[in-house]
């Protein structure tokens, strides 16, 4: 049974920082079921890392709070100096204990990261853009920062990909239930295809 090769749909969600991707992405899970859909975040092992190297608490930088900003322009340049090394790094980590058939994978924000999932799983790589307007974002608690909003970590997928969905996030749009329809149906072929092989 347990004899899977690696995914059967791989979702890489990008958008800006307070677009909705974590909201998002859970919402696709909550729809799923944990069993059939894990969501993995490239941030988590680049967390672990730094905290490891840096002396810092996981857990917070982990957290919603104002401690993970405190160091999110350090973690950017420690996070870009991996990925100029290995382009890889963070994506073999995060993806490394994933046994579900469709990965979600909540925050791609480089081409590298997207390339990187198209190379290693052509067949399955799928990219969905979460976007809104930047007043919807404010009302969510956004503020510019310099450094971090005008870097590649929050502009690297703005320009020169295509998306295969773009979903909007904000009041105004369709219904999310209606906009995600045609991925939670791409999802549900994907995982009965497992069923149906073993
Ligand atoms: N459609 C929505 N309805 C209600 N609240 C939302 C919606 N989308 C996002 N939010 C809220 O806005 C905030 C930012 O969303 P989040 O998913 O964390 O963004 P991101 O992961 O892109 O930074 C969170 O508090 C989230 O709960
Ligand atoms: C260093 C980062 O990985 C920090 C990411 O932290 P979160 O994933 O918590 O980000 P937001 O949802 O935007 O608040 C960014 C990067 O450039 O890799």
């Amino acid at each position: 049974m347990e004899d899977r090769t690696g995914p059967e749909l791989v979702l890489v969600f990008s958008g800006k920082r307070k677009s909705g991707k974590d909201y998002i992405t859970d919402l696709i899970q909550d729809r799923l079921g944990p069993e059939i859909c894990c969501i993995l975040r490239l941030s988590g092992p680049l967390k672990q890392q730094f905290a490891q190297e840096h002396n810092l608490d996981l857990d917070q930088l982990l957290g919603p709070g104002p401690y993970k900003e405190l160091y999110r322009a350090d973690m950017i340049r420690w996070g870009e100096d991996r990925r100029n090394q290995d382009p890889g790094f963070f994506c073999r980590l995060a993806t490394g204990g994933a046994r579900q058939p469709v990965w979600v994978v909540s925050d791609a924000r480089r081409l590298s990261d997207l390339q990187w999932f198209r190379s290693e799983f052509p067949r399955q790589t799928r990219s969905v853009r979460v976007q809104c307007s930047d007043e919807t974002r404010v009302q969510r608690g956004w503020s510019f920062t310099a450094g971090v909003d005008d870097a590649e970590s929050e502009c690297g997928l703005d320009g020169g990909v295509e998306f295969d969905w773009i979903i909007t996030n904000e009041a105004g749009a369709p219904p999310l239930d209606q906009q995600l329809q045609p991925i939670l149906k791409a999802a549900q072929e994907a995982a009965s295809s497992t069923r149906t092989d073993q």
